[in-house]
Protein backbone atom coordinates (compact mmCIF):
# COMPACT_ATOMS: atom_id res chain seq x y z
CA UNK A 1 0.00 0.00 0.00
CA UNK A 2 1.25 3.67 -0.76
CA UNK A 3 0.42 6.33 1.81
CA UNK A 4 1.08 9.40 0.27
CA UNK A 5 1.54 12.20 3.22
CA UNK A 6 1.47 16.41 2.66
CA UNK A 7 4.07 18.26 4.11
CA UNK A 8 7.99 16.60 4.50
CA UNK A 9 9.26 18.39 7.68
CA UNK A 10 6.33 18.33 10.16
CA UNK A 11 6.30 16.07 13.36
CA UNK A 12 3.35 13.75 12.52
CA UNK A 13 4.71 13.54 8.49
CA UNK A 14 8.52 12.33 10.13
CA UNK A 15 6.64 10.33 12.28
CA UNK A 16 4.77 8.36 9.82
CA UNK A 17 8.38 7.86 7.96
CA UNK A 18 9.33 6.44 11.50
CA UNK A 19 6.77 4.41 11.92
CA UNK A 20 6.07 3.28 8.63
CA UNK A 21 9.57 1.84 8.17
CA UNK A 22 10.68 -1.44 8.01
CA UNK A 23 6.63 -2.41 8.17
CA UNK A 24 5.95 -4.49 5.05
CA UNK A 25 3.60 -3.75 2.05
CA UNK A 26 3.70 -0.35 3.22
CA UNK A 27 5.41 2.45 0.99
CA UNK A 28 5.40 6.09 2.97
CA UNK A 29 5.97 8.96 0.50
CA UNK A 30 6.10 12.70 1.90
CA UNK A 31 5.85 15.56 -0.81
CA UNK A 32 6.02 18.97 0.63
CA UNK A 33 7.26 22.14 -0.92
CA UNK A 34 8.19 23.51 -3.44
CA UNK A 35 6.19 20.78 -5.25
CA UNK A 36 3.17 20.48 -3.06
CA UNK A 37 2.42 24.11 -1.62
CA UNK A 38 -1.18 23.99 -0.20
CA UNK A 39 -1.01 27.85 -1.44
CA UNK A 40 -1.18 26.49 -4.40
CA UNK A 41 -3.84 23.99 -5.36
CA UNK A 42 -3.33 23.10 -8.70
CA UNK A 43 0.62 22.07 -7.32
CA UNK A 44 -1.61 19.62 -4.89
CA UNK A 45 -3.76 18.04 -7.42
CA UNK A 46 -0.51 17.85 -9.38
CA UNK A 47 1.88 16.11 -6.88
CA UNK A 48 -1.04 13.80 -5.66
CA UNK A 49 -2.02 12.96 -9.13
CA UNK A 50 1.34 12.10 -10.14
CA UNK A 51 2.03 9.34 -7.64
CA UNK A 52 -1.29 7.33 -7.45
CA UNK A 53 -1.16 6.82 -3.89
CA UNK A 54 -3.60 4.20 -2.11
CA UNK A 55 -4.29 6.78 0.82
CA UNK A 56 -3.13 10.55 0.97
CA UNK A 57 -2.40 11.69 5.07
CA UNK A 58 -3.13 15.40 4.72
CA UNK A 59 -0.72 16.46 7.57
CA UNK A 60 0.42 19.40 6.56
CA UNK A 61 -1.13 22.88 7.36
CA UNK A 62 -0.62 26.67 9.18
CA UNK A 63 0.27 25.01 12.52
CA UNK A 64 1.34 28.72 14.27
CA UNK A 65 -1.18 29.13 16.66
CA UNK A 66 -0.27 32.97 17.68
CA UNK A 67 0.70 33.92 14.41
CA UNK A 68 -3.01 32.59 12.60
CA UNK A 69 -4.18 35.83 14.50
CA UNK A 70 -2.72 38.19 12.26
CA UNK A 71 -2.69 36.25 9.31
CA UNK A 72 -5.78 34.85 9.03
CA UNK A 73 -6.10 35.11 5.01
CA UNK A 74 -3.36 33.37 4.92
CA UNK A 75 -4.17 30.78 7.76
CA UNK A 76 -7.71 30.07 5.85
CA UNK A 77 -5.38 29.66 2.34
CA UNK A 78 -3.38 26.84 3.72
CA UNK A 79 -5.71 24.91 6.07
CA UNK A 80 -9.05 24.79 4.55
CA UNK A 81 -8.19 25.63 0.66
CA UNK A 82 -5.10 23.15 1.20
CA UNK A 83 -6.42 20.57 2.72
CA UNK A 84 -9.42 20.36 0.22
CA UNK A 85 -7.44 20.06 -2.66
CA UNK A 86 -6.00 17.34 -1.13
CA UNK A 87 -8.95 15.68 -0.52
CA UNK A 88 -10.40 16.23 -3.66
CA UNK A 89 -7.54 15.09 -5.60
CA UNK A 90 -7.60 11.57 -3.38
CA UNK A 91 -11.38 11.69 -4.30
CA UNK A 92 -10.47 11.93 -8.16
CA UNK A 93 -8.09 8.65 -7.44
CA UNK A 94 -11.03 6.86 -5.45
CA UNK A 95 -8.90 6.39 -2.23
CA UNK A 96 -9.41 7.81 1.20
CA UNK A 97 -7.86 11.04 2.64
CA UNK A 98 -7.07 10.83 6.11
CA UNK A 99 -6.82 14.63 7.51
CA UNK A 100 -5.06 15.90 10.84
CA UNK A 101 -7.01 18.24 13.06
CA UNK A 102 -7.50 20.07 15.82
CA UNK A 103 -8.92 19.49 19.34
CA UNK A 104 -9.17 23.49 19.18
CA UNK A 105 -12.22 23.66 17.39
CA UNK A 106 -13.92 23.52 20.70
CA UNK A 107 -14.69 26.30 22.64
CA UNK A 108 -13.43 24.50 26.28
CA UNK A 109 -16.41 25.22 28.09
CA UNK A 110 -17.29 21.32 28.52
CA UNK A 111 -16.82 19.73 31.80
CA UNK A 112 -15.90 16.28 30.20
CA UNK A 113 -14.13 14.73 27.59
CA UNK A 114 -15.45 16.03 24.04
CA UNK A 115 -17.01 13.78 21.88
CA UNK A 116 -16.99 14.09 18.11
CA UNK A 117 -20.65 15.71 17.48
CA UNK A 118 -20.46 18.13 20.39
CA UNK A 119 -20.61 21.60 19.45
CA UNK A 120 -17.82 23.39 17.78
CA UNK A 121 -16.60 26.74 18.60
CA UNK A 122 -13.42 27.72 17.85
CA UNK A 123 -11.47 30.26 20.07
CA UNK A 124 -8.66 31.19 18.01
CA UNK A 125 -8.00 32.22 14.37
CA UNK A 126 -6.10 28.94 13.66
CA UNK A 127 -9.12 26.50 15.54
CA UNK A 128 -11.82 28.50 13.30
CA UNK A 129 -9.07 27.79 9.60
CA UNK A 130 -8.68 23.82 11.04
CA UNK A 131 -12.56 24.06 11.76
CA UNK A 132 -13.06 24.77 7.65
CA UNK A 133 -10.63 22.51 6.73
CA UNK A 134 -12.49 20.05 8.30
CA UNK A 135 -15.61 21.15 6.26
CA UNK A 136 -14.06 21.55 2.91
CA UNK A 137 -12.53 17.86 3.43
CA UNK A 138 -15.84 15.82 4.36
CA UNK A 139 -17.27 17.98 0.90
CA UNK A 140 -14.56 17.28 -1.46
CA UNK A 141 -14.09 13.54 -0.57
CA UNK A 142 -16.83 11.16 0.94
CA UNK A 143 -14.22 8.51 1.79
CA UNK A 144 -12.85 11.08 4.57
CA UNK A 145 -10.99 9.95 8.48
CA UNK A 146 -10.94 13.14 10.05
CA UNK A 147 -8.26 12.69 13.34
CA UNK A 148 -8.58 15.53 15.67
CA UNK A 149 -5.64 15.29 17.60
CA UNK A 150 -3.75 17.56 20.27
CA UNK A 151 -1.15 18.59 21.74
CA UNK A 152 1.40 17.01 20.07
CA UNK A 153 4.75 15.91 20.51
CA UNK A 154 7.92 13.92 19.37
CA UNK A 155 11.57 13.68 18.73
CA UNK A 156 10.90 16.26 15.54
CA UNK A 157 10.81 19.30 14.92
CA UNK A 158 9.51 22.05 17.95
CA UNK A 159 7.43 21.14 20.42
CA UNK A 160 6.28 21.44 24.17
CA UNK A 161 8.85 18.69 25.26
CA UNK A 162 11.65 20.10 23.73
CA UNK A 163 11.43 23.58 24.54
CA UNK A 164 10.61 22.47 28.28
CA UNK A 165 14.17 20.12 27.88
CA UNK A 166 15.76 23.06 26.56
CA UNK A 167 14.80 25.55 29.02
CA UNK A 168 15.00 23.68 32.07
CA UNK A 169 19.35 23.84 30.41
CA UNK A 170 19.54 27.38 31.83
CA UNK A 171 16.98 27.48 34.14
CA UNK A 172 16.23 26.07 37.34
CA UNK A 173 12.82 26.85 37.84
CA UNK A 174 9.65 27.06 34.89
CA UNK A 175 6.29 29.01 34.79
CA UNK A 176 3.72 26.83 33.07
CA UNK A 177 0.23 27.23 33.15
CA UNK A 178 -2.00 24.62 35.31
CA UNK A 179 -5.13 26.01 33.92
CA UNK A 180 -5.59 23.99 30.61
CA UNK A 181 -6.75 20.43 30.25
CA UNK A 182 -5.89 18.11 27.80
CA UNK A 183 -4.44 14.96 26.45
CA UNK A 184 -0.42 14.86 25.66
CA UNK A 185 -0.47 13.40 22.31
CA UNK A 186 2.67 11.39 21.08
CA UNK A 187 3.14 11.50 17.14
CA UNK A 188 4.58 8.33 16.97
CA UNK A 189 1.38 7.10 18.34
CA UNK A 190 -0.54 9.79 15.92
CA UNK A 191 1.53 7.85 13.69
CA UNK A 192 0.89 4.11 14.78
CA UNK A 193 -2.91 5.03 14.63
CA UNK A 194 -2.67 6.23 10.95
CA UNK A 195 -0.83 3.57 10.01
CA UNK A 196 -3.84 1.02 11.76
CA UNK A 197 -6.36 2.65 10.32
CA UNK A 198 -4.89 2.57 6.63
CA UNK A 199 -4.82 -1.05 7.18
CA UNK A 200 -8.44 -1.47 8.25
CA UNK A 201 -9.65 0.80 5.20
CA UNK A 202 -7.72 -1.32 2.82
CA UNK A 203 -9.15 -4.55 4.37
CA UNK A 204 -12.74 -3.68 4.35
CA UNK A 205 -13.89 0.52 3.63
CA UNK A 206 -17.27 -0.19 5.23
CA UNK A 207 -19.22 3.36 5.57
CA UNK A 208 -18.95 3.46 9.38
CA UNK A 209 -14.90 3.39 9.11
CA UNK A 210 -15.24 7.32 7.76
CA UNK A 211 -16.22 10.48 9.33
CA UNK A 212 -14.62 12.49 12.41
CA UNK A 213 -12.85 10.47 14.90
CA UNK A 214 -10.88 11.59 17.99
CA UNK A 215 -6.92 10.33 17.98
CA UNK A 216 -5.21 11.39 21.30
CA UNK A 217 -3.24 10.24 24.54
CA UNK A 218 -5.09 8.19 27.03
CA UNK A 219 -5.65 10.53 29.95
CA UNK A 220 -4.97 13.83 30.61
CA UNK A 221 -3.54 16.78 32.49
CA UNK A 222 -2.47 20.52 32.64
CA UNK A 223 0.43 21.99 30.52
CA UNK A 224 2.03 21.95 34.24
CA UNK A 225 1.27 18.31 34.70
CA UNK A 226 2.55 17.60 31.58
CA UNK A 227 5.88 19.59 32.14
CA UNK A 228 6.15 18.06 35.73
CA UNK A 229 6.18 14.38 34.23
CA UNK A 230 8.67 15.52 31.34
CA UNK A 231 11.19 16.43 34.28
CA UNK A 232 10.19 13.48 36.49
CA UNK A 233 11.06 11.42 33.39
CA UNK A 234 14.45 13.50 32.35
CA UNK A 235 16.12 13.50 35.83
CA UNK A 236 15.71 9.90 35.93
CA UNK A 237 17.35 9.39 32.64
CA UNK A 238 20.02 12.00 33.39
CA UNK A 239 18.79 15.01 31.59
CA UNK A 240 18.13 18.13 32.66
CA UNK A 241 15.14 18.81 35.52
CA UNK A 242 13.71 22.60 36.78
CA UNK A 243 10.82 22.76 39.26
CA UNK A 244 7.20 23.84 37.96
CA UNK A 245 5.70 27.16 39.18
CA UNK A 246 2.25 26.57 38.48
CA UNK A 247 0.72 29.78 36.92
CA UNK A 248 -2.94 30.61 35.56
CA UNK A 249 -3.63 31.46 31.79
CA UNK A 250 -3.88 35.02 32.87
CA UNK A 251 -0.62 35.46 34.29
CA UNK A 252 0.86 33.80 30.89
CA UNK A 253 -0.63 36.55 28.00
CA UNK A 254 -0.60 34.87 24.67
CA UNK A 255 -2.41 36.65 21.25
CA UNK A 256 -4.53 33.14 20.78
CA UNK A 257 -7.41 32.00 23.49
CA UNK A 258 -7.03 28.76 24.21
CA UNK A 259 -9.65 26.03 25.39
CA UNK A 260 -9.59 25.86 29.03
CA UNK A 261 -10.75 21.93 28.82
CA UNK A 262 -9.79 20.61 25.58
CA UNK A 263 -10.28 17.09 26.20
CA UNK A 264 -10.86 14.39 23.71
CA UNK A 265 -12.92 11.19 23.90
CA UNK A 266 -11.25 8.78 21.96
CA UNK A 267 -14.10 5.99 22.22
CA UNK A 268 -15.36 6.02 19.21
CA UNK A 269 -11.99 5.41 17.62
CA UNK A 270 -11.79 2.42 19.72
CA UNK A 271 -15.25 1.00 18.93
CA UNK A 272 -14.89 1.28 15.36
CA UNK A 273 -11.29 1.01 14.47
CA UNK A 274 -10.10 -1.00 17.96
CA UNK A 275 -7.32 1.15 18.75
CA UNK A 276 -6.42 3.77 21.06
CA UNK A 277 -3.53 5.29 22.55
CA UNK A 278 -1.32 4.13 25.11
CA UNK A 279 -1.61 6.30 28.29
CA UNK A 280 0.10 9.29 27.71
CA UNK A 281 2.76 8.89 30.49
CA UNK A 282 4.33 5.85 28.98
CA UNK A 283 4.86 7.76 25.78
CA UNK A 284 6.38 10.92 26.83
CA UNK A 285 8.54 8.90 28.91
CA UNK A 286 10.21 6.93 26.27
CA UNK A 287 10.04 10.33 24.25
CA UNK A 288 11.84 12.16 26.76
CA UNK A 289 14.65 9.48 27.18
CA UNK A 290 15.33 9.38 23.64
CA UNK A 291 16.00 12.80 23.49
CA UNK A 292 18.36 12.96 26.48
CA UNK A 293 19.95 9.99 25.04
CA UNK A 294 20.42 12.03 21.75
CA UNK A 295 21.77 15.17 23.42
CA UNK A 296 23.99 12.93 25.37
CA UNK A 297 27.63 13.45 24.14
CA UNK A 298 29.05 10.04 22.71
N1 LIG B 1 1.17 19.89 16.81
C1 LIG B 1 0.04 19.81 17.49
O1 LIG B 1 0.00 19.96 18.72
C2 LIG B 1 -1.24 19.49 16.79
C3 LIG B 1 -1.29 19.38 15.41
N2 LIG B 1 -2.47 19.15 14.79
C4 LIG B 1 -2.57 19.06 13.34
O2 LIG B 1 -1.77 17.98 12.91
C5 LIG B 1 -1.19 18.28 11.63
C6 LIG B 1 0.30 18.07 11.66
O3 LIG B 1 0.85 18.77 12.75
P1 LIG B 1 2.42 18.82 13.02
O4 LIG B 1 3.10 17.72 12.27
O5 LIG B 1 2.59 18.93 14.48
O6 LIG B 1 2.76 20.21 12.34
P2 LIG B 1 4.17 20.88 12.02
O7 LIG B 1 4.01 22.33 12.30
O8 LIG B 1 5.27 20.11 12.67
O9 LIG B 1 4.28 20.66 10.45
C7 LIG B 1 3.48 21.31 9.55
C8 LIG B 1 4.03 21.04 8.16
O10 LIG B 1 3.20 21.73 7.22
C9 LIG B 1 4.07 22.29 6.25
N3 LIG B 1 3.42 23.41 5.57
C10 LIG B 1 3.03 24.59 6.10
N4 LIG B 1 2.54 25.39 5.12
C11 LIG B 1 2.60 24.67 3.96
C12 LIG B 1 2.25 24.94 2.61
N5 LIG B 1 1.77 26.12 2.24
N6 LIG B 1 2.45 23.97 1.70
C13 LIG B 1 2.97 22.78 2.05
N7 LIG B 1 3.34 22.47 3.29
C14 LIG B 1 3.16 23.41 4.25
C15 LIG B 1 5.29 22.73 7.02
O11 LIG B 1 6.41 22.92 6.17
C16 LIG B 1 5.46 21.52 7.95
O12 LIG B 1 6.21 20.52 7.28
C17 LIG B 1 -1.64 19.69 11.29
O13 LIG B 1 -2.77 19.58 10.46
C18 LIG B 1 -2.05 20.28 12.62
O14 LIG B 1 -3.03 21.27 12.46
C19 LIG B 1 -3.61 18.98 15.51
C20 LIG B 1 -3.62 19.08 16.87
C21 LIG B 1 -2.42 19.32 17.62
Amino acid sequence: MKILVTGREGQIARSLVEQARGRPNIVMETVGRPELDLVKPESVMAAIRERKPDLVVSAAAYTAVDQAEDDVDMALTVNAGGARAAAKAAAELGVPVVHLSTDYVFSGDKAGAYLEDDPVGPQSAYGRTKLAGEVAVADANPKHVILRTAWAYSPFGRNFVKTMLAQAQTRSSIGVVCDQFGNPTSALDIADGILHIARALAAMPSADKFGIFHLAGTGSTSWAGFAENIFVESRSAGGPFAAVQRISTAEYPSKAKRPANSRLSTDKLARVYGWRAPDWRLSCADIVRRLVQEAAPT
